[in-house]
């Protein structure tokens, strides 16, 4: 997805965000983003301000690409060198431009690799249909052969970092109610209109939590809420923050919530998570709120990253079989021929 670096790029990353159709389907869409763009900047740049003037994720990108390009090397020397390039949604390095690059330093094969663990036709799905646009017009003779990671909400490694990170953020608490804390797992919430096209998000970031809480072996009550809805359409509940107000008043004093859907740290995290429900937790009588790490660089995580590539490539295969399945009511033939165009790549 990418966010803004600075400021002064707020503005176009929203624009390009409700432009983005397979994202939202507003009505008049182009001038519908261009409306909505402009009167949220600067309730969103007030957001960045208070995070350090911007969302530090292309940081965290490069550096998880660096390190796991170095363990690549090593792991996989046959298919080495690696490279890693960073290709985003609504922001500077975008799509189109990390293709052209790669057209031109004379790239041959690639991965795609998502950096969403669970698969959304919101998130991944609208960068792979972003992709295919692209590889159309500067790569219409097919000269890159492609396969894709399209989802790796279940990756043992994945889930060690995440599990890690909670371990660490446990100790913070008394030992005489560590046992007690409930763990509040937390993601980027759904419109109910794409949950019930089928979308396979829910059910992946649930599949996560079940995989970490295994992994924890620990006795702590947890629960699966939802982040930052925009809009007055309904979104799959319970809300983050209802849930850390409810909770606060019926006595938990000490929440730790773990982000299950984001790998890096930025706006959702920086601002929401730790400013804004930080503050509703404490006037709710939440004296123990705390929030799990983010995965960042850790290293951890970023072995999990290129076991995950060398895994994709020892295997040969081209997608997850998981990819080949449209949701039943998906009403986007953007998803089909993109999809189509993944499964064609001959390698
Ligand atoms: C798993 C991650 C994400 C899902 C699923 C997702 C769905 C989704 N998001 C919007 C609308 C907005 N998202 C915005 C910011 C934003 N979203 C994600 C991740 C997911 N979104 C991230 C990581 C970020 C922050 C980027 C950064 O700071 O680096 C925003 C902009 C902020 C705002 O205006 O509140 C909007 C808008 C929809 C509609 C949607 C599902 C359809
Ligand atoms: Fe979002
Ligand atoms: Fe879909």
């Amino acid at each position: 997805m990418g966010g803004p670096a600075t400021l002064d790029k707020v503005h176009d990353f929203l624009h390009n965000l409700f432009s983005d159709s397979d994202l939202m389907r507003l009505p008049i869409q182009p001038l519908a983003a261009k409306f909505i763009a402009r009167r949220r900047t600067p309730q969103i740049q007030d957001q960045y301000n208070q995070i350090g003037g911007g969302s530090p994720i292309l940081h965290w990108t490069e550096k998880q690409g660096e390190m796991m390009e170095k363990i690549l090397d090593q792991i996989s020397p046959e298919t080495a060198p690696h490279k890693h390039y960073v290709a985003f949604r609504y922001v500077d390095p975008l799509t189109a431009d990390t293709v052209k690059q790669m057209k031109e330093d004379g790239i041959k094969r690639a991965v795609v690799f998502t950096q969403y663990p669970q698969y959304s036709c919101s998130t991944t799905g609208s960068s792979l249909n972003e992709l295919y646009r692209c590889l159309k017009k500067s790569d219409p003779e097919n000269d890159i052969k492609w396969s894709v990671i399209d989802r790796w909400n279940t990756h043992p490694g994945f889930v060690k970092a995440i599990s890690q990170k909670i371990k660490a953020k446990l100790q913070e608490y008394p030992s005489a109610e560590r046992d007690h804390v409930v763990l509040l797992f937390s993601a980027h919430s759904l419109p109910m209109s794409i949950v019930n096209r089928g979308d396979p998000y829910p059910a992946e970031v649930a599949a996560t939590v079940d995989h970490v809480i295994r992994h924890l072996k620990v006795r702590n009550p947890h629960r699966l809420v939802w982040q930052s809805q925009v809009g007055p359409s309904a979104w799959l509940g319970p809300q983050t923050g209802d849930a850390i107000k409810k909770y606060g008043e019926m006595g938990k004093k000490n929440l730790l919530l773990v982000p299950i859907a984001f790998t890096s740290d930025h706006i959702e995290t920086l601002f929401e998570l730790d400013i804004e429900y930080g503050k509703e937790a404490h006037e709710s009588g939440v004296t123990g709120y705390k929030r799990s790490e983010s995965l960042n660089d850790d290293p951890t995580f970023v072995q999990a990253m290129a076991d995950i590539v060398k895994g994709h490539l020892d295997a040969g295969q081209i997608t997850s079989p998981l990819m080949a399945l449209r949701c039943p009511a998906c009403n986007n033939d953007k998803c089909a021929e993109q999809k189509e165009f993944f499964a064609s790549q001959k390698l």
